[in-house]
C-alpha cells in the first residue's frame, strides 16, 4: 500500500460501504508531496496540504462522535475547556472506518521511522472561533522525556496553528524562519482566507504561513491538511490554536499518537 501512488477511498472497503459511502475520504496512501521542515532543537514538522479530502467525514464525525465538554482546574477556579473532546485509546474502535484507513496510511509511512505505530486518536471539535487550545506541548507521558510524533489531520474550517520554541530563543527563530517562511507551491493563501487581512499579491488574504518577529510560526491548517510534529517537538516547542474573531465554522482535529503519549 505504501508504494502505491494511486488514490483510494479510505473506508470504502468496509462491509456495506460503496461509492459515496458516508465518510469516505480520499487519501493518497503514499502521502506524496509531504515536506519535512527541520526546526531547531531536534524538532521537525511534516506538512502536506489537502491530504484527506472528499466525502462527508467531517459531517459524520460532527454527528456521530460522542463529543464531551470538559472542565479543568485553572489557578483557583475550574473552567470550561474551550473545545469538545473524545479520545480513542489503543485498540478502541475509531468512530469511522475512514479514520482507521487514515491511521494505517500514516503508520505505513511513519512506523518504520518511529520504530512504533501511532495507536491512539484524540479528537477535538472547535465549534467556532471562540474555541481554541492554549500554548502547550503534548508532554503527558513519554513526550516529556523522549522523541515522539503526533500526526494531526485537520477537517473543516481553516484555523491557525502556531508553534514557538519553548522559552523562546534566537537560534530557533533563525532556523525556523529560514525554512518555513519560504512557503512552497500549493501552500498559497486560499479563497477562504479572504477578508481576513491583507497582502499585496492577494488583497484581503492572509499569508498561509509566516514567522512573526517573536519567533512564532503561523501556519494555517485547511480542510484535509496533514501536519506531523516529530523529534523533540513536544518538549522543546509549544503549539496552539488561537481563538479568532473571524466567523468560522466547525473544525475537527484528529491527533494520532504513539503509545504512552498524550
Ligand atoms: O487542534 C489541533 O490540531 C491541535 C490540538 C492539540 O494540540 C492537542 O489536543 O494536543
Ligand atoms: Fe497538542
Amino acid at each position: 500500500m505504501y508504494a502505491e501512488a494511486s488514490l483510494f477511498d479510505a473506508g470504502l472497503d468496509e462491509p456495506g460501504a460503496g461509492d459515496g459511502a458516508p465518510g469516505g475520504v480520499a487519501v493518497d496512501p503514499a502521502i506524496a508531496g509531504l515536506v519535512r521542515h527541520r526546526l531547531a532543537r531536534g524538532a521537525w514538522l511534516d506538512l502536506l496540504p489537502g491530504w484527506a479530502t472528499g466525502g462527508d467525514l467531517l459531517e459524520r464525525l460532527l454527528e456521530d462522535v460522542p463529543w464531551r465538554a470538559e472542565r479543568r482546574p485553572m489557578y483557583d477556579r475550574v473552567v470550561d475547556v474551550p473545545r469538545l473532546l473524545c479520545h480513542y485509546g489503543e485498540g478502541e474502535q475509531l468512530p469511522h472506518p475512514a479514520l482507521e484507513a487514515v491511521r494505517d496510511a500514516l503508520n505505513a509511512r511513519y512506523a518504520p521511522e518511529l520504530g512504533e505505530p501511532l495507536v491512539s486518536a484524540g479528537l477535538c471539535l472547535y465549534r467556532d472561533g471562540a474555541d481554541s487550545v492554549a500554548w502547550h506541548g503534548d508532554t503527558i507521558g513519554r513526550g516529556r522525556t523522549t522523541d515522539t510524533a503526533v500526526a494531526i489531520v485537520s477537517l473543516g474550517s481553516a484555523r491557525e496553528f502556531l508553534l514557538r520554541p519553548r522559552g523562546g530563543g534566537a537560534v530557533a527563530r533563525a532556523i525556523a524562519g529560514a525554512d518555513l517562511a519560504q512557503g512552497r507551491p500549493g501552500t498559497r493563501p486560499r479563497a477562504d482566507d479572504a477578508a481576513t487581512g491583507g497582502s499585496p499579491a492577494h488583497p484581503g488574504a492572509q499569508p498561509t504561513r509566516g514567522v512573526t518577529g517573536a519567533g512564532t510560526i503561523r501556519h494555517t491548517l485547511h480542510h484535509g491538511d496533514l501536519v506531523v510534529m516529530g523529534g523533540s517537538c513536544q518538549r522543546t516547542w509549544e503549539h496552539a490554536v488561537p481563538k479568532t474573531t473571524r466567523p468560522v465554522g466547525p473544525r475537527v482535529s484528529i491527533q494520532f499518537r504513539t503509545r504512552g503519549v498524550s
